[in-house]
């Protein structure tokens, strides 16, 4: 008989190399953030959709949360609107609310399951109305005290907070062996839309799904120091003096807060990830190289 050959032994490694952590994660839950600047080449996108098929077909229950910041920002330069951002958050008017809720929910949504179900998934996309997922309430900022002697509310418009979240739908699509992909729009008491950055959103359903890891997927290597390196495990000690020293800034500072307060709340592990790297999901969920800021509670 001919023996296998090297490229099949290698196969046969690597597969019984993943085998503790397919044992250890094997009906648990990670919610998955996927960051709109981390999707960016098609090559990436499908990595990124095989990695969910396969989590799933290995017993995971991956819940997708997506963001797509760049391609609002896109689309209202389409229209001649700009967009003004505080402290991570893009202030919303009433016109670009309209514009986040049909990109969110309908463009990248769709464009997410339909890549899931290409490699062989089965992905239902939802925003935080369907099944009334998502209850948001108007998030109103406090300008840095040290800024003002008096603290400013700063009034966002349509931009919201989770106030509450019912799983009940996402649950029931888990159960189903369906893949939830959920768009961060949220809706009011008064019935109205709120935009909100998709790492609260993801940071909340990975507390109260009671998830084993939250993962956040961007366009940087993880979160960075002053000096542009990788921190590879955070000491939540630190995080203040970062905020305030200015190298922890924009985009970075809801995914910091959210995974901070998912491991706080329950969540054994946060990481914040490069979506650039090819199967990045992979890479840390199946393997002892850690990539990425990996964020636990003491
Ligand atoms: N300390 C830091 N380390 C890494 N990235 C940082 C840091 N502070 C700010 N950032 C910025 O945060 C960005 C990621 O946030 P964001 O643009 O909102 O991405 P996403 O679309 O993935 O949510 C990075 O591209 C980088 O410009
Ligand atoms: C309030 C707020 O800023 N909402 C975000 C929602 C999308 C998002 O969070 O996208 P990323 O994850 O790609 O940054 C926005 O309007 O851009």
């Amino acid at each position: 008989m001919p023996l296998p050959s090297e490229r099949a032994r290698n196969i046969a490694q690597v597969l019984i190399e993943a085998l503790p952590y397919i044992q250890r994660f094997r009906g648990k839950t990670m919610v998955v953030k996927y960051g709109g600047n981390a999707m960016v080449e098609a090559a990436l996108q499908q990595g990124f959709a095989q990695d969910l098929v396969l989590m799933k077909l290995v017993g995971i229950n991956p819940v997708v949360v997506h963001g797509g910041g760049p391609q609002i920002g896109r689309l209202l330069q389409r229209l001649g609107k700009d967009s003004e951002f505080v402290q991570g958050m893009r202030v919303t008017d009433s016109e670009t609310m309209d514009v986040v809720e049909m990109v969110l929910g309908g463009l990248v949504n769709k464009e997410i399951v339909n890549l899931i179900n290409r490699q062989g998934g089965s992905a239902v996309g939802l925003s935080g109305k369907d099944g009334d997922l998502i209850r948001a309430r108007k998030l109103m900022l406090r300008r840095d005290a040290s800024e003002l002697l008096a603290p400013e509310m700063i009034d966002l418009g349509h931009v919201g907070e989770v106030e509450s979240i019912d799983v009940s739908v996402v649950n029931m699509l888990v159960q189903g062996d369906f893949i939830p992909v959920i768009a961060p729009i949220g809706v009011g008491e008064d019935g109205f839309s709120y935009n909100i950055n998709a790492d609260l959103v993801a940071g909340k359903v990975a507390e109260i799904l009671g998830a084993e890891k939250l993962v956040l997927l961007t366009n940087a290597a993880g979160l960075l120091d002053a000096d542009g390196a990788l921190i590879s495990e955070l000491d939540v000690g630190r995080v203040a003096e970062l905020i305030e020293q200015g190298t922890i800034h924009g985009g970075m500072l809801p995914k910091i807060r959210c995974a901070i307060e998912a491991v706080q709340s329950g969540v054994i592990s946060a990481h914040i990830l490069d979506g650039r790297v090819e199967h990045a999901l992979l890479l840390d969920l199946f393997t002892d190289e850690g990539i990425g800021t990996l964020i636990r509670r003491r």
